[in-house]
C-alpha cells in the first residue's frame, strides 16, 4: 500500500507535486499518467526516498522509505535503468546487490529466469541495448520479493515484444497480490495494462478512478445521418442538446441518448439511415482532462505555468 498525503515539492520557485493525496490499493496496476513535466518522477522519487517532500508526506505500508528495515524487501522501483557499473556483468551486478540484502544467490538466478536475461546475463553491461537494460533494472527491483513495485516510464525505448513483456510482467505482479505503480506520458500505453489511473497535471491530481469510471464519466455523442437534417435539428432541439451538422447529411448529437433520438425521429418522420453512440476513447478523456495542464505543447506554445 502506498499513501500520499498533501505532498508537496518545490525546487526554487518551481511547484513540482502541489499537495496530492491517494492511496495505492494491493493487487492493481495503478497507472500514473501525465504530460511530461507533470511530476510523476519526482512523486516515485519521494516515495522511494531519492528526494524529500518539501511537506506532506508519502509512506508505503504505514512507513517512509527510509524507516523500513530491509527497503529492497518492502520496494522494488525502477526509475533510472541507467544506475548500473558497465564493467560488470548483469548477473555479477544482481549478485553484488543480492549479497548486500542478505538475499540467496538462487534468487539471483530466479530473476534472471523471469526477466528473460538469460545469457545475456553473463555479459558486460556495457553491450547491453535498452531492452537489456530495462529488463536488468527490473529482475533487480524484483531481487527481494517485494510486495510494492514502482515502474517510471518502464516502456520508454522498447521494442514492441519487450513493452508486451512489461506489460504482462505489471499485470502477473499485481495478480500475485502486490502494489504496482506503473507511471506513462502515454494514455494508450496505460489503457492496456492499468487497473485504476492517476492522472497528474502541472503537480495536481485531476483524476483518480479506476479505468472504466473514466470511459463512462465521458458525454455520449451521437452520430445522426439523415437526408432531412434540418427537420430532424427542430424535432431534437430542446435545453441541454447540443447538435453540431458535420456535412450535409449528418449531425452530431450530444445530451440525447440514441433510442430518444430514434424515437423523436419516428415522431416527426425523420428518415435516418444511420443512428451510431460514439463511445469517447480513453485517449479523447485524457486529453480534455490535461488539455489545461499541459507544461509543453507541440506548435511551440510556451510554458503556461
Ligand atoms: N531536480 C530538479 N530541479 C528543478 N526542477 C525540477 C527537478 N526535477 C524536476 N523538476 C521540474 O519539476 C517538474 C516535474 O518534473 P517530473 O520529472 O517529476 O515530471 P514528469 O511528469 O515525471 O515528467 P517526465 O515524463 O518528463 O519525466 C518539471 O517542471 C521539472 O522541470
Amino acid at each position: 500500500m502506498i499513501t500520499a498525503e498533501n505532498l508537496r515539492k518545490r525546487y526554487g520557485s518551481k511547484t513540482a507535486v502541489d499537495g496530492i493525496s491517494f492511496q495505492l490499493a494491493p493487487g492493481k496496476v495503478t497507472g500514473f499518467l501525465g504530460p511530461n513535466g507533470s511530476g510523476k518522477s519526482t512523486t516515485m522519487r519521494m516515495a522511494v526516498g531519492l528526494d524529500k517532500p518539501t511537506s506532506g508526506s508519502v509512506t508505503i505500508g504505514g512507513k517512509s522509505f527510509p524507516q523500513h528495515a530491509a527497503p529492497l524487501r518492502t520496494v522494488g522501483a525502477v526509475l533510472d535503468a541507467g544506475a548500473t557499473h558497465p564493467g560488470r556483468t548483469g548477473r555479477g551486478h544482481l549478485q553484488v546487490l543480492a549479497a548486500t540484502h542478505k538475499i540467496s544467490k538462487k534468487r539471483v538466478d530466479e530473476v534472471i529466469e523471469l526477466t528473460g536475461l538469460g545469457a545475456a546475463s553473463r555479459k558486460r553491461i556495457k553491450s547491453y541495448s535498452l531492452g537489456m537494460n530495462q529488463r536488468l533494472g527490473i529482475a533487480a527491483a524484483l531481487l527481494g520479493d517485494p510486495a510494492v513495485l514502482i515502474f517510471d516510464e518502464p516502456v520508454n525505448g522498447l521494442d514492441p515484444e519487450g513493452v508486451r513483456w512489461v506489460r504482462s510482467l505489471a499485470r502477473d505482479m499485481a495478480a500475485e497480490g502486490r502494489t504496482v505503480f506503473v507511471s506513462s506520458h502515454l494514455m494508450s500505453e496505460m489503457s492496456q495494462t492499468a487497473d485504476h489511473l492517476i492522472v497528474l497535471g502541472q503537480g495536481r491530481i485531476i483524476a483518480d478512478a479506476p479505468i472504466g469510471q473514466l470511459l463512462d464519466s465521458g458525454e455520449q455523442r451521437v452520430l445522426v445521418r439523415t437526408e432531412k437534417p434540418a427537420d430532424l435539428r427542430r424535432a431534437l432541439g430542446a435545453e441541454g442538446v447540443s447538435i453540431e451538422q458535420t456535412d450535409a447529411e449528418t449531425l452530431e448529437v450530444t445530451g440525447l441518448d440514441a433510442r430518444s433520438i430514434g424515437r423523436r425521429a419516428l415522431e416527426t418522420q425523420v428518415v435516418l439511415h444511420e443512428l451510431t453512440p460514439q463511445r469517447s476513447t480513453l485517449e479523447d478523456e485524457y486529453m480534455k482532462l490535461t488539455g489545461e495542464h499541459v507544461e509543453y505543447r507541440s506548435g511551440g506554445q510556451e510554458d503556461r505555468s
